[in-house]
């Protein structure tokens, strides 16, 4: 990062912006009109930084490192037929687990990825994940497997075809082995398939044509605004609460911090990602067909992967991406313009009839977004068009993408299309600064980057079955992706927003989180909301990034801050005051300031507050393992009432911790007793309380804290009534599907049966 910084500075002092902004093209301009020699300078930086950036493969490392991982999978594999059934998942998938790492260290090593894939698609097939399995096998082929063990791999892919009930795959493959001298175990297995065959082409059923999500119903329409809030949406009919309003998915989005989650699907649950073996283990997808759908993008992304480049530019990376996603669609249209300018305007003219075409493709919707690049400080500019700039140039020298702009027919010259590339470039990021959305999903609590959730054998017990009382593992949602949802961009803003968006990797999902009239606004809300952050805060961030001053009815009231800070009141320490009061906003957050308590006051009689109870209960936290320090825990906490008032965030907080204590404890191997079960039920029942005081039901902070009690209960240390089973159940319905399948499945496997005597 520092290198790149180095260079932007050195770069950013050959140009002078004379401070005007026209448009991202003359913003550009401005780079690649230098006098020569500052020309010349300028653009060695560049190049002389994507060559400094190049991480060279040492293919012998890898393939040393793969096949040791691979050896070590085959050692835990061949203990399975002395294990039981469960012992022998777990070592299937501490082998898939092992299998996986090879196929990641293997890189370009593909004597060794091939059997690597190999291998581990008979342990995933064996667990009982055929379709990884399968495309495991077509992976080992492709990349080079022994042509005399091919039928080993054949046999597997006939095998899952026929647990996946894939009939034509199943005929295809057996056909290939029909042709093929076997030895007499295959001969018979060759035998059974057949038979498995002719029972599966018997009760085939018509193929259900799945229905496409309807991206928008007749819930809303947009309007416009001649005032600076320009675009919005609003109800067309009357909306009830949790109604949805449009679903809308996403043609780009990046992982954020170079997530290992699908480049495609942003799946984040794999079981058996599959590598890009060029780019240094940065890139994965959940199964080959993701793999060829994002091969065109990822063609022209690798190389910058593989020189860590996109990870530090931010948000031009997902600029990159629409770049490289629209541009080729666009060039038919651009064949006529014959230099810069013209190029331009076309392209401003073609996102100018998005207005009046509705629904337009994603791509002109995006090209329409809005900026305010115009109001960026110059520095920022500056910083965003270097970015651009970069990026155009790495394209240009590192990857092929200029061949189709050769070849498009267009007679624009080179230099035209090195301005017109970064210049569109700057635009999307721009826009994105002002209209990029950050996807979220449940995920595994302190997994390290490189481990992969469904392939960690203490937690699971079959396929997306977990173990009884592992489901609090998945108690942490994290941020996922930067995604562009150009539809949704054209809601405005307001602090209690209308709706609430669910992301289920890049399909998104709006509800009503209120009733809406006919012809009210939708809104959505960019920052934390009015029950998250204090209005000065937000009013900070929207003014400065979103460039406008709110002026929403929670804003406008003459308490605006009354239901954040309904989360920060104490009672006042001293015995002769007693009083309720909120402290100074500095010191809201007292305890996650590293020099600790740095003292809050009793707002209405001035006094300091000790706050020993805080210490207390933190002392006997570290105890927790001891039975009687966990007692007078339970008490402590009972203690904190007496000065944290209704659900203050710090008493949700400390809750949150001696949940998560208990359990690390029971893990552990403590043993809890009924007193312990019962005071842990009765604190997570606080905790989800405040959670959907904080956040909503709907949340997914709400969900990570229902698994804690989900273990209680299956564990059968608690018990619910049916009515509060049913709206636990009916709660399920607002995960992701990845996640969902996981939570149904623990509901069926360990709670349903367990409430039905209730
Ligand atoms: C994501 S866009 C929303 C759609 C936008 N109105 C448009 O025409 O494309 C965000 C921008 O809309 C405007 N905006 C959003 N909410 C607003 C509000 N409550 N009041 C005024 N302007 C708003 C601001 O210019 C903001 O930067």
């Amino acid at each position: 990062m520092n290198r790149l910084a180095e260079i932007f500075s050195e770069q950013g002092e050959l140009i002078t912006h004379d401070g005007t902004y026209q448009n991202e093209l003359e913003t550009i301009k401005v780079i690649r009109v230098l006098p020569v020699h500052k020309r010349q300078r300028f653009n060695r930086l560049s190049t002389q930084l994507l060559e400094d950036l190049e991480q060279p493969q040492d293919r012998q490392k890898c393939a040393e490192r793969s096949r040791s991982l691979r050896e070590e999978g085959n050692r835990v594999y061949k203990t399975k037929s002395s294990k039981n059934n469960a012992d022998q998942a777990e070592c299937l998938l501490s082998a898939c687990r092992l299998y996986t790492q090879a196929v990641l260290e293997a890189e370009t090593a593909f004597d060794e990825l091939c059997l690597s894939f190999a291998n581990r698609g008979m342990a995933l097939q064996d667990y009982g994940y055929y379709e990884q399995a399968y495309d495991d096998c077509v992976c080992a082929l492709e990349f080079g497997y022994p042509k005399k063990l091919q039928h080993k791999l054949i046999m597997r892919q006939a095998h899952c075809a026929w647990k996946l009930g894939d009939a034509k795959k199943l005929g295809e493959h057996l056909a290939c082995l029909e042709q093929l001298q076997l030895n007499p175990s295959y001969c018979q297995k060759l035998e059974e398939l057949q038979q498995q065959l002719k029972m599966l082409q018997g009760s085939q059923k018509a193929e259900s044509t799945q229905e496409l999500q309807k991206l928008t119903g007749d819930t809303h329409k947009i309007s416009m605004d001649s005032s600076t809030r320009g675009r919005y949406m609003i109800a067309t009919k009357r909306l009830s609460e949790g109604d949805i309003i449009f679903t809308e998915q996403a043609d780009c989005f990046v992982p954020i911090e170079q997530r290992l989650i699908c480049q495609k699907c942003a799946a984040s649950l794999l079981c058996a990602p599959i590598p890009c073996p060029q780019c240094h283990q940065r890139v994965v997808y959940c199964s080959r067909r993701c793999r060829d759908l994002h091969k065109y993008i990822h063609s022209y992304e690798c190389a910058a992967y593989r020189k860590d480049l996109l990870i530090m530019l931010g948000v031009s990376h997902l600029a990159m991406r629409l770049l490289l996603t629209y541009l080729p669609d666009w060039l038919p249209q651009l064949r006529s313009a014959s230099n810069a300018q013209e190029l331009w305007h076309r392209l401003m003219q073609m996102a100018a009839t998005d207005a009046n075409c509705s629904p337009a493709p994603q791509s002109l919707q995006s090209m329409g977004m809005l900026t305010h690049l115009d109001k960026l400080p110059p520095a920022e500019l500056a910083y965003h068009s270097l970015c651009a700039n970069l990026l155009q140039v790495y394209l240009f020298k590192c990857t092929h993408f200029y061949d189709q702009l050769s070849s498009s027919g267009s007679t624009a010259s080179l230099e035209d299309w090195h301005l017109i590339v970064a210049a569109l470039i700057l635009r999307s990021a721009g826009q994105l600064l002002v209209n990029a959305h950050v996807g979220n999903a449940i995920s595994l609590c302190s997994l390290p980057a490189n481990e992969f959730p469904l392939l960690q054998p203490a937690l699971w017990q079959g396929p997306h079955h977990l173990r009884r009382g592992c489901l609090h593992k998945f108690a942490q949602s994290t941020l996922q992706t930067a995604i562009n949802l150009p539809y949704l961009s054209l809601c405005n803003h307001a602090c209690a927003p209308s709706i609430h968006t669910r992301f289920d990797g890049c399909v998104v999902s709006n509800f009503a989180t209120r009733p809406i009239e006919a012809g009210e606004e939708i809104y959505n809300c960019y920052t934390l909301d009015y029950r998250n952050s204090m209005c000065a805060q937000r009013r900070q961030q929207l003014e400065s990034i979103y460039k406008f001053t709110c002026c929403c009815d929670k804003c406008l009231r003459v308490q605006p801050d009354q239901d954040y800070l309904k989360f920060h009141r104490y009672r006042c320490e001293r015995t002769q005051c007693g009083k309720s009061f909120v402290p100074n906003q500095s010191s809201l957050s007292w305890w996650l300031q590293p020099d600790g308590n740095g003292g809050i006051c009793c707002s209405a009689c001035q006094t300091p507050q000790l706050t020993t109870w805080y210490d207390q209960f933190l002392a006997l936290l570290e105890h927790c393992h001891e039975s009687e320090a966990r007692r007078n825990l339970y008490k402590a906490f009972d203690n904190l009432n007496n000065w944290l008032l209704d659900y203050h965030s710090l008493k949700l907080s400390l809750a949150n911790e001696l949940i998560v204590a208990c359990f690390a404890v029971k893990e552990d191997g403590v043993t809890l007793d009924d007193l312990d079960y019962g005071q842990l039920a009765r604190i997570i029942d606080f905790q989800l309380a405040g959670t959907a005081a904080q956040y909503g039901i709907n949340s997914l902070e709400y969900m990570t804290k229902l698994t804690h009690l989900f273990d209680l209960i299956a564990w059968g240390k608690h018990k619910c009534s049916v009515p509060q089973l049913k709206t636990m159940r009916a709660a399920l319905n607002n995960l992701p599907s990845e996640t969902k399948v996981i939570f149904v499945n623990y509901y069926n496997d360990f709670i349903e049966q367990l409430c039905k005597f209730d």
